[in-house]
């Protein structure tokens, strides 16, 4: 299965984020946020809803400019159009969008495709029955549960090269077997050198994957796993 097309050096520095302010016009969401993403890390973004997660995943990936401060992805300004980006970032930020005409086997097929992944078949097919997608493999979009639909849309994205990967709450919709055996996942694909870069609600899915937490609200603070499922569990956030 395809992981990475050039494996980042375990330890370089993908994404980095200094004073970062983000939000919408002249207005921040939340406290200016400062870390440092490396390859094989984990850091998950938590914070009470509206806190200014999905505004700072958005920011990493360029599509919001900053509103003060820096974050380089890549070592670079984050440039959603450059191709050196979109061929090394995997993101699914919710929006599934699928083509209504294209059956589940066939979206999988297509990302496989479009990436130039060498045995697309196989790999499509892997991604078929680690998310339990087999029986539907011929169904279209709109013959799916929700939550099918989120499985579907995460294979996609595990379905490309990727040196990061970026989830906006990954964990939202799946049963809890299918959760746990994406955290596990996860935890996979930074072992083999990804950075993985996610918002998250869920403590357990915390501190199965995460290297380290960005606890975000008005003030932006990092810390390590167990005081970032600490401040999930306990409320403090
Ligand atoms: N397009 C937008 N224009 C203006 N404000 C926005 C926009 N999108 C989000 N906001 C506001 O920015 C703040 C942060 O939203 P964001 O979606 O980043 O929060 P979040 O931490 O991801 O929340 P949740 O846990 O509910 O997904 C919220 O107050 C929200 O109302």
């Amino acid at each position: 299965m395809p992981r990475t097309r050039a494996p980042a050096a375990r330890g370089q520095v993908l994404v980095a984020a200094r004073d970062l302010s983000v939000g919408y016009g002249e207005h921040a969401v939340c406290g200016p946020a400062t870390f440092v993403l490396r390859a094989g890390e984990a850091l998950a973004l938590v914070g009470v809803n509206g806190a200014g997660k999905s505004t700072l995943l958005r920011t990493c990936l360029g599509l919001l400019p900053p509103v003060d401060g820096e974050v380089r992805l890549l070592g670079r300004i984050p440039d959603p159009r450059s191709g050196r980006q979109r061929r090394a970032v995997a993101r699914e930020l919710g929006e599934e969008s699928f083509f209504p005409a294209l059956t589940v086997a066939e979206h999988l097929a297509l990302v496989c495709f479009g990436h130039a992944v060498p045995d697309p078949e196989r790999t499509a097919r892997q991604l078929l029955e680690e998310f339990d997608l087999i029986d539907l493999a011929d169904a279209l979009p709109e013959e799916m549960s929700s939550g099918q639909r989120r499985r579907l849309a995460l294979a996609a994205v595990l379905a490309r090269p990727r040196r990061i990967l970026v989830l906006d709450e990954p964990e939202q919709r799946l049963d809890h077997v299918t959760r746990r055996a994406l955290a596990q996942r996860l935890v996979a694909e930074r072992e083999t050198g990804v950075a993985v870069l996610i918002a998250c609600h869920d403590a357990e899915f915390v501190r199965t994957v995460a290297t380290s937490v960005l606890l975000v609200g008005a003030d932006t603070n990092l810390l390590d796993v167990s005081a970032g499922v600490r401040a999930i569990t306990e409320g403090r956030l």
